[in-house]
């Protein structure tokens, strides 16, 4: 598991560790981690132009320590103080013994756009606020040069906690960051400007429950249900499709699709669109009766394509066992109906339809992505599946969300997050929580859509079929 520390607790491990350590120690460190990532990435260190951005904190003192490593190893190396008479005193010395010279803000443009590599020590994880106007002249600099950047901590002008971008901000290639990932770092739109990140290990003892954690395949091969010896259709689950509608038909079938290949032993549906459903998947069991007297099973997925019939929401909810609600669903369930209920509930929204239940503009939803998913998940005592670039899933009870890793852009296909309501349905069927089926299911999405991508455009169908190749590659691992 991958997991990511707001700043508070960033900050409790470092004095913790602080006290312990010789002065200093922990700030070397830092800079060892800097300095062979940038080694790393220019190939040759020696007769290379570096270019430190160096603001007044201790980020800026990372960035004076590596900048003095690679001066030792031949790099011509210049700093850009933004304030000369704060900058950290013993990082500045530091480099000016290895050869390194300091220089303000002006004239620093010529430097930056001659460099080979930019090391952006601006401001980490003790920012505030969008950045200042001499600081965001930097990063629009950085932005024009062709150099490498390379990000201490993180990109400055991001927010580590949230992931917010407020105003200009350094957009690096690489992002080296320190004793632990930040939540920012790993989710959109920050997670944009971090470019690939490194992760420098320099000994913070964190506490057990993260702010963020993102699976990995070891964690999804672990929650993946298999069957046995004793299992039969029934006792691996069954999920009960509630979707599509004379104009959507297609939700069903592409939800229906998903459920195929989640694990669940049967895959009931029930709506409109039976005779479609059953010409492409004659393994379906399927019914007109409504919900209600489908016959029995262990999840419900209700609302693809569902227009607007609110009776199936309605009788989806009242039932006594985990249920997915999606797109239509979502506007259509009642919002007591979803608090009152004991089974498990996963709402699965995209940005537009939790901005729509949660009251606010889309743009909001999509800025602030960790708040907007924690608050829906408070506000309907449900656990939360935010849908786009970066899916979260947040349970109602607080703890560690979720951050899905294997995303791709091409999943923004029509008809995708169908395929993900069935896949997660399915894995509710088969006894996963409801942060577990939603979290693993995006993950096997995720690299299901990669995987049938491949760099070219795909359709959703596409994407469900290629859900077995990514369970294997999970399994296989
Ligand atoms: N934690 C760890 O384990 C370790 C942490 N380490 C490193 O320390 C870093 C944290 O250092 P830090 O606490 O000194 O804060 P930092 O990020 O340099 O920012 C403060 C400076 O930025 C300024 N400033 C603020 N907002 C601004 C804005 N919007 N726009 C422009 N400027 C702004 C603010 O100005 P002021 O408000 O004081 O005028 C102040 O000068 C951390 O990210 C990591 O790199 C490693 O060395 C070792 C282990
Ligand atoms: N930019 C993006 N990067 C990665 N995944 C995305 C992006 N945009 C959308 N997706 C994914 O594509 C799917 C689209 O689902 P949704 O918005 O419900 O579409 P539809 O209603 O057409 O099925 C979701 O799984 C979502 O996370
Ligand atoms: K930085």
């Amino acid at each position: 598991m991958r997991t990511a520390y707001n700043v508070e607790t960033v900050r409790a491990a470092e004095r913790e560790l602080m006290a312990r350590l010789p002065e200093g120690a922990l700030m070397q460190r830092a800079a060892a981690g800097l300095a062979a990532a940038c080694a790393d990435l220019l190939g040759r260190v020696y007769g290379r132009r570096v270019v430190l951005l160096v603001g007044s904190g201790d980020n800026g003192g990372d960035a004076l320590y590596a900048g003095a490593r690679l001066a030792r190893r031949g790099a011509g190396v210049a700093a850009v103080l933004l304030a000369p008479e704060r900058a950290h005193p013993a990082g500045l010395a530091a480099l000016r013994r290895a050869g390194g010279r300091a220089v303000g803000v002006e004239g620093a443009e010529r430097l930056i756009e001659q460099a080979d590599l930019l090391l952006d020590g601006i401001v980490g994880i003790g920012g505030k606020g969008g950045l200042r106007p001499d600081a965001a002249r930097l990063a629009e600099a950085a932005e024009r040069s062709r150099a490498a950047v390379v990000a201490v901590d993180l990109p400055s002008g991001v927010d580590a906690d949230t992931g917010e971008v407020r105003g200009a901000a350094v957009r690096a290639d690489l992002t080296v960051t320190l004793g632990t990932h930040k939540p920012g770092l790993l989710i959109d739109p920050a997670r944009e400007y971090a470019g690939s990140v490194r992760l420098v290990d320099i000994g913070l003892s964190l506490p057990p429950q993260a702010e963020l954690e993102a699976l990995q395949h070891a964690d999804v091969r672990r929650l993946l249900p298999v069957p046995g010896g004793e299992s039969d259709k029934y006792r691996r689950g069954v999920v009960g499709i509630a979707a599509g509608s004379a104009r959507y038909p297609g939700a069903a079938v592409l939800a229906v699709y998903g459920a195929l290949r989640g694990g669940a032993g049967a895959v009931r549906y029930v709506g409109p669109a039976a005779d479609a459903v059953i010409a492409r998947f004659p393994e379906t069991l399927v019914s007109d009766r409504g919900p209600k007297h489908a016959g029995r099973v262990q999840a419900w997925v209700v609302g693809p394509g569902a227009g607007d019939d609110a009776s199936a929401v309605g009788e989806v909810l009242a039932s006594e066992v985990p249920v997915l609600v999606d797109a239509d669903g979502l506007r259509l369930a009642d919002r007591d109906a979803v608090r009152a209920r004991t089974a498990p509930t996963l709402m699965t929204p995209h940005a537009g339809e939790a901005a729509a239940l949660l009251g606010v503009p889309r743009e909001e939803v999509e800025g602030a992505r960790l708040a907007s998913a924690r608050e829906l998940a408070g506000r309907y005592g449900a656990t939360v599946l935010l849908k786009g670039s970066t899916t979260l899933v947040a349970d109602a009870g607080g703890g560690a969300v979720r951050v899905n890793p294997t995303g791709t852009a091409w999943l923004a296909t029509a008809g995708s997050g169908d395929v993900l309501s069935g896949l997660a349905g399915s894995l509710l069927a088969s006894g996963l929580s409801a942060l577990d089926a939603g979290s693993v299911g995006a993950y096997l999405h995720g690299l299901a859509g990669r995987f049938a991508a491949d760099g070219a455009p795909v359709g959703a169908h596409d994407v469900a079929e290629a859900v077995p190749a990514a369970w294997r590659d999970v399994t296989d691992a």
